[in-house]
């Protein structure tokens, strides 16, 4: 007696499927909901064993927009999504069954059990009845040498079939214990096989076929005997669900949030509109990309008089009275109830290592009113998520105020050509000293100079010098730090390069981050509210004006990471792995929903590895020591928070064990140290805030250390006029070597157009 295909479907699989009957024509569909996590290669297939004289007619799938393929594997239907028959080679080639038409009389001929059953062939039964048969015989058959032989070589190649250990998770196989199965499962046939069986067996031979056959016999024969590893993986696979992340938030669902979506290109009034609504309100949170931004925003309100805090990962500012408060993003609290937040370049959702903390502020901050501003580019996805959650979503649309002018003369590859009011972007630190060095030797100009590994009030030193009228101090020459909302006095964008270092290879800058950077020049209320951009190479100019006249690629999914109780949740169910591993699996494992990815988190299992040394931290501790702001490719850090942990693993006083150089930087490799110090520093800062108090008792110290250092570096900034050097000599990374050729592909395409251009007669200005 065949099963009901629907208890068989939830009894088995995954509850993501939904079988439909439609009863009047004794027909079936199935419907999924969305599936995700195509890297863990879920397999989400379906077995069942299809009921006598029901025919399957359709396969749809859900609102998901999903097609199935429903693939037989000898009487056995397996239904699976395209979207994973994709991701498998030996499914693309399997034939659906039916389609959307419907084809039931192939269907019929494929499915339906002949009647006589004692003349059916082997290949014509119910791989349940096999199963059963093979359970049922007392003893194998005499199998020949070379019988054995050749079946052996079948077994393995099914144990090794990468399409059979796909498909047996959908029954809760893990890929690492379906070698152990599929090994047990061989010895299990080769006590009980019968002749028939064998025959076909070898008749198929090793490969694809034998595959097919024996897959669905497999499966009865591992949900008989494993039962307790199938329940095991279950609900490991349970534990790392990250599906439908809205429900986590039950406070901020049970507010009925209104969403403005501030929409728009730089320099367009989008901040300046939402901080509008921020300070008129009674509670505002202001979520800002950058700490340098928090701050610039922090000094803003308090000077027109709205008494706001400041709370980054490193500093609390409270101000007495204040209701407001400007927040890195990371820092923002789900818990309190405000009337209006913000959160700033909401298109960071999609960042690959940051964007869950965009994601996690919009769906649970508890807030009337949130603001979003950014750029298009997830305008559709925060529609999408809005419905999920229920907010209402007004959208506001912006232009920029002035149209950027895209210089077509270049600096003609001469550096010497900048003038007044420019900004050189350059993508390295060492480029960024070989410009300085180069225009204050070969003009009259001096520079300022900003790039991530200074520290913000460093940074905005170094701003506040450039954005001054009346000193020498008039370029700035910056990396891509100086593109997130920052407001400079910049006349032009002069682009020194348009391709950078992406952490593997050297890649061409994303025209989105192109756009963003531009977009500093020329801002309302500037001393130069007309912006220009070129580059210094005529070479790179189509590439920015291509750039620039780009839309908005619209973004499909956004970051999420799971919180320290679903990790901890997922660790419940398998014991004996480090944290690093842990974290290896769980991203292995999580399923997500469509619009979601999981961020990247490689720098994280490089400090757990680091830390997996140290012995009496929680599983919390290490979560929490992990995610410390360090540049795992600066050796000192790096060391100096494995000290760190060690001290607080140890319970003992948490010490900075470090000096503060009494004078500004003579070279380079000081300039360097002086960097490294100050993340030392703000590490420290960072981990008083995130742990118990009184394990890190030197924050005051520490404080003092951080602004002796920032000034120091702002004053070796200013008489910097050494050749830089390279905090990890000889390997390659965003601090380069000399001589680094931008890729081949890239100049060649230019040179192409460039060819082109000349043909066809240059233009001076180009307004984009
Ligand atoms: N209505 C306004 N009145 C006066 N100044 C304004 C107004 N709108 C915007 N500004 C000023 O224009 C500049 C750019 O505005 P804002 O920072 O809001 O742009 P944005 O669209 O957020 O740009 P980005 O995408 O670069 O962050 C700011 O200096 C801001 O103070
Ligand atoms: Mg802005």
């Amino acid at each position: 007696m065949a099963r009901n295909p629907a208890t068989r479907l939830l009894r088995n699989c995954s509850s993501q499927f939904k079988v439909r009957y439609i009863s009047s024509s004794n027909r079936f569909t199935l419907s999924c909901n969305e599936f995700h996590n195509p890297s863990m290669q879920m397999h989400q297939s379906v077995g069942f064993t299809h009921p006598e004289r029901t025919q399957l007619n359709k396969c749809s799938s859900s609102s998901s927009g999903l097609d199935f393929r429903v693939l037989n594997f000898n009487k056995r239907l397996y239904c699976t999504p395209n979207e994973f028959v994709n991701s498998s080679s030996s499914l693309q080639s399997t034939e659906p069954i039916a389609s959307e038409h419907g084809d039931d009389n192939k269907i019929k001929d494929q499915v339906s059990p002949s009647t006589n059953e004692g003349s059916k062939h082997v290949s014509a039964l119910d791989p349940e009845e096999i199963y059963r048969r093979l359970c049922d015989a007392p003893i194998s058959i005499k199998l020949g040498l070379e019988e054995c032989e050749e079946l052996s070589e079948i077994f393995r190649c099914f144990a090794r079939s990468g399409w059979a250990s796909n498909q047996a998770l959908a029954i809760y196989i893990g890929a690492s214990f379906f070698p152990t199965a599929a090994h047990q499962f061989r010895n299990f046939f080769f006590k009980k096989c019968d002749r028939d069986i064998v025959d076909h067996l070898l008749s198929l031979g090793p490969g694809t076929e034998s595959d097919k056959f024996l897959f669905p016999i497999f499966v009865e024969y591992a949900l008989e005997q494993h039962p307790d590893e199938i329940k095991k993986f279950r609900s490991m696979i349970a534990s790392a669900d990250l599906t439908k992340p809205e429900t986590w938030f039950p406070f901020a669902r049970a507010i009925k949030r209104k969403i403005i979506y501030h929409c728009g290109p730089t320099n367009s009034g989008k901040t300046y509109n939402a901080l509008q609504r921020f300070m008129e309100a009674k509670k505002g949170i202001y979520c800002s990309p950058l700490r340098l931004l928090a701050m610039e925003v922090f000094d803003k309100v308090n000077s027109l008089g709205v008494y706001c805090s400041l709370l980054t990962g490193q500093e609390k500012k409270y101000v007495p009275f204040g209701n407001h408060t400007a927040c890195t993003v990371e820092m923002v609290s789900t818990e309190e109830l405000y009337e209006v937040a913000v959160i700033d370049e909401i298109q960071m959702m999609s960042d690959l290592y940051r964007g869950y903390a965009w994601t996690r502020a919009l769906l649970g901050l508890q807030a009337d009113e949130i603001h979003l501003c950014g750029d298009p580019s997830v305008l559709s996805i925060v529609r999408k998520i809005c419905k999920e959650t229920g907010d209402e979503l007004i959208e506001n649309h912006y232009e920029r105020f002035k149209p950027l002018v895209v210089e077509a003369k270049t600096l003609l590859g001469d550096i010497k050509n900048v003038r007044s009011g420019d900004c050189v972007v350059a993508f390295s630190r060492r480029e960024i000293f070989e410009v300085k060095l180069a225009i204050e030797k070969h003009t009259t100009h001096k520079c300022c100079v900003i790039y991530g590994a200074l520290p913000p009030e460093t940074r905005r030193h170094q701003a506040n010098l450039f954005n001054e009228q009346g000193n020498e101090y008039d370029i700035l020459v910056a990396s891509d730090a100086v593109g997130m909302g920052l407001n400079l006095n910049i006349r032009r964008i002069v682009f020194y390069s348009l391709s950078k270092y992406n952490g593997d290879k050297i890649v061409p800058v994303p025209p989105s981050q192109v756009k963003q950077i531009a977009g500093r020049a020329g801002r309302r209320g500037s001393i130069y509210p007309d912006g220009l951009t070129t580059t210094l190479h005529l070479d790179d100019l189509d590439y920015l004006i291509e750039c620039l006249q780009k839309n908005f690629d619209e973004i499909t999914k956004v970051g999420l990471f799971p919180f320290f109780e679903q990790v901890e949740l997922f660790a419940g169910q398998i014991s004996d792995i480090t944290f690093s591993q842990l974290l290896q699996k769980f991203s292995e494992n999580c399923r997500l929903d469509g619009c979601y990815f999981l961020c990247k988190h490689d720098h994280i299992k490089k400090v757990a590895n680091m830390l997996e040394k140290v012995e009496g931290l929680s599983l919390e501790d290490r979560f929490n020591f992990c995610f410390a702001p360090v540049n795992i490719r600066d050796p000192k850090a790096m060391y100096h928070l494995l000290r760190f942990a060690q001290s607080y693993a140890m319970n003992v006083p948490v010490s900075l064990a470090m000096g503060v150089p009494k004078f500004s930087a003579r070279n380079d490799m000081e300039l360097l140290d002086l960097e490294s110090k100050h993340q030392v520093v703000s590490m420290y800062l960072w981990l008083s805030n995130h742990f118990k108090e009184e394990s890190f008792p030197y924050v005051k110290k520490a404080e003092g250390m951080a602004s002796d250092i920032a000034e120091l570096l702002g004053e070796s900034l200013i008489k910097a006029d050494w050749k830089p050097e390279s905090r990890n000599q000889g390997k390659k990374g965003e601090d380069r070597e000399e001589g680094y050729q931008r890729p081949r592909s890239m100049v060649k395409m230019q040179e192409k157009k460039r060819q082109e251009k000349e043909n066809s007669g240059s233009v001076e200005k180009v307004t984009v």
